[in-house]
C-alpha cells in the first residue's frame, strides 16, 4: 500500500481533534470526510479505518511511540508511523517519518503484547474491573473480541420488503450480503461499503443494526395489537424494529428525555413506513405518572457504559470514567424503579443494556426484584451476549412479568 499525503494529513487532523479536543470519533470522521469532494470510496475508507484503528490502539501505539498527551502533530505522526510499521506498510521518505525506528517499534510491540492492558489498549481501571467482573478468562477473550472491527449488519424492514427480495435488490446495487443463522431479519455485508448511499436505504428497506441488538425487540414477545412503550427510545433503533414486529398495528409510544433524538426517530419512522408510533418527550415525571399501568409491553433500553459496543465506538475506552459507571448505575436503578410502574398487571417488561458488566445487568435486575417497586415482578428469562461467543456486540436483556 502506498501512503498518500493528503489522506495521511486528513487522518492526523482527525486524530488531533479526537485525542486533544475530546471530539467524538464518528462525528470527527464524518466531518473530515466532507473536506475533499475528490476523495473516492477507497480514500474515504482509508481515512475512516485508519483513524478508527489508531483510536482503538491508542494506548499501545502511544506507548511504543513514547509520546504522551496532549499530543503534538509530531507525536501524532510518530503514532501513525507505529500503525504503518505494524501493518507492514513501508513509510515514504517524508520529513515527518525520517528516523522512524522500525526495528525498535517491532521489538517494543512484542514486549508490550505480553501485557493485556497494553496489548488490548485499555485503561488500567477498565482492565481491572473487567477481570474482576467477568473473571480473567472471559475478560481476556471478551476484550480481544471487542477490539475487532464490527461487521456491517443490516436489519430488513419487514414492513416494506422481505429478506430475499432485499438481498436481490442490494446485489443489483453491487452490495453482496449473506444471511446469518438464528437472526431471521439480518443480512451481513460481505465487503464493507457505504450502504447509506444505496437507494434501498433511502426507500426504507433496511436499517443498519448489529445482530445482537436485533435480538432485543423480539425478546419483548409483542403481539400486533399491544400497547407498547419504548421508554428510552433515543433515535429509535429498537422502536423501528418493534413497529415492524407489530406489523404497524396496536400502538407504540416512544419516550426519551432528549427531544432531538425523538425528532430523528420520527424522520426514520417516515422512511421506514411506520404508522403506529407516537413520540413523547419526558420533560417531567408527570409524563411517566400519566402512563401508570398502561403498557402491555415495556422496553427499558437504558443508558449504559456501552462496554458491549466498543467494536463500533473504540473511543469510549478513553471517554469512559469510573465515576460515569457509578452515575449510570444510579440512573438505571431510578429508571427501573419509576418506569416499571407503566407496566399493566399481567404485562411484560424487558430491561436491556449494551454493556457486558454484571453491575449494570443481572445485579440491577436482582436488586430491582428485591425492592418494593419490583415486588410484583418475576424474572422470566435473561440473556447475556458476549462478543467473544456470538461474534456480535455485547448485550444483556432480562424479561420480567408483572403479576
Ligand atoms: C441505549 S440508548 C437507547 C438506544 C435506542 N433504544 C436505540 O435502540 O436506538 C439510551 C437512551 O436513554 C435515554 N435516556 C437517558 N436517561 C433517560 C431517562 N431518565 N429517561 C428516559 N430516557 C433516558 C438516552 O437519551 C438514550 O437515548
Amino acid at each position: 500500500m502506498r501512503l498518500h499525503k493528503n489522506l495521511v494529513f486528513a487522518t492526523i487532523s482527525a486524530l488531533e481533534d479526537i485525542f486533544n479536543q475530546g471530539q467524538l470519533a464518528d462525528k470527527t470522521v464524518e466531518r473530515v470526510l466532507k473536506q475533499d469532494k475528490r476523495w473516492g470510496s477507497r480514500d474515504r475508507g482509508f481515512i475512516a479505518e485508519t483513524t478508527y484503528d489508531i483510536v482503538r490502539w491508542k494506548r499501545l501505539y502511544a506507548k511504543i511511540a513514547g509520546v504522551r498527551p496532549p499530543y503534538s502533530r509530531e507525536d501524532l505522526f510518530r503514532v501513525f508511523a507505529v500503525w504503518a510499521v505494524l501493518r507492514g506498510i513501508s513509510l515514504p521518505d517524508w520529513k515527518q517519518f525520517s528516523g522512524t525506528p522500525v526495528r525498535r517499534i517491532k521489538g517494543k510491540f512484542d514486549e508490550l503484547s505480553r501485557i493485556r492492558k497494553y496489548r488490548e489498549s485499555i485503561p488500567d481501571w477498565l482492565d481491572s474491573l473487567g477481570a474482576k467482573t467477568l473473571g480473567e478468562e472471559l475478560w481476556t477473550a471478551e476484550i480481544a473480541a471487542l477490539n475487532q472491527q464490527a461487521e456491517v449488519i443490516l436489519r430488513v424492514n419487514t414492513l416494506k420488503t422481505t429478506r430475499s427480495e432485499l438481498q436481490q435488490l442490494l446485489a443489483a446495487d453491487k452490495l453482496e450480503t449473506e444471511t446469518i443463522k438464528g437472526y431471521p431479519n439480518a443480512l451481513r455485508l460481505k465487503k464493507r461499503a457505504n450502504v447509506f448511499a444505496s437507494p434501498t436505504f433511502k426507500a426504507g428497506l433496511f436499517e443498519v443494526q448489529d445482530a445482537a441488538s436485533q435480538l432485543v425487540a423480539p425478546f419483548l414477545q409483542i403481539s400486533p395489537g399491544d400497547f407498547v412503550i419504548d421508554a428510552c427510545a433515543g433515535a429509535g433503533g429498537k422502536s423501528l424494529h418493534l413497529a415492524a414486529l407489530m406489523e404497524n398495528k396496536g400502538q407504540l409510544l416512544a419516550l426519551d428525555i432528549y427531544p432531538g433524538k425523538l425528532k430523528e426517530l420520527k424522520r426514520r419512522a417516515r422512511r421506514n413506513g411506520v404508522h403506529n408510533t407516537e413520540t413523547r418527550h419526558i420533560d417531567s415525571q408527570k409524563v411517566i405518572k400519566k402512563l401508570t399501568q398502561r403498557a402491555d409491553k415495556l422496553l427499558l433500553d437504558v443508558p449504559c457504559t456501552g462496554t458491549g459496543v466498543l467494536r463500533r465506538n473504540p473511543d469510549a475506552k478513553w471517554k469512559l470514567q469510573p465515576e460515569f459507571l457509578d452515575r449510570v448505575i444510579q440512573t438505571q436503578k431510578t429508571i427501573l424503579r419509576d418506569y416499571s410502574k407503566m407496566v399493566k398487571k399481567g404485562g411484560t417488561m424487558v430491561y436491556a443494556t449494551c454493556s457486558i458488566l454484571r453491575q449494570e445487568n443481572s445485579d440491577q435486575v436482582q436488586e430491582f426484584l428485591q425492592s418494593d417497586a419490583g415486588e410484583e415482578f418475576s424474572l422470566e428469562e435473561e440473556q447475556s451476549i458476549f462478543a467473544s461467543e456470538a461474534g456480535f456486540d455485547g448485550f444483556y436483556m432480562a424479561r420480567l412479568k408483572r403479576k
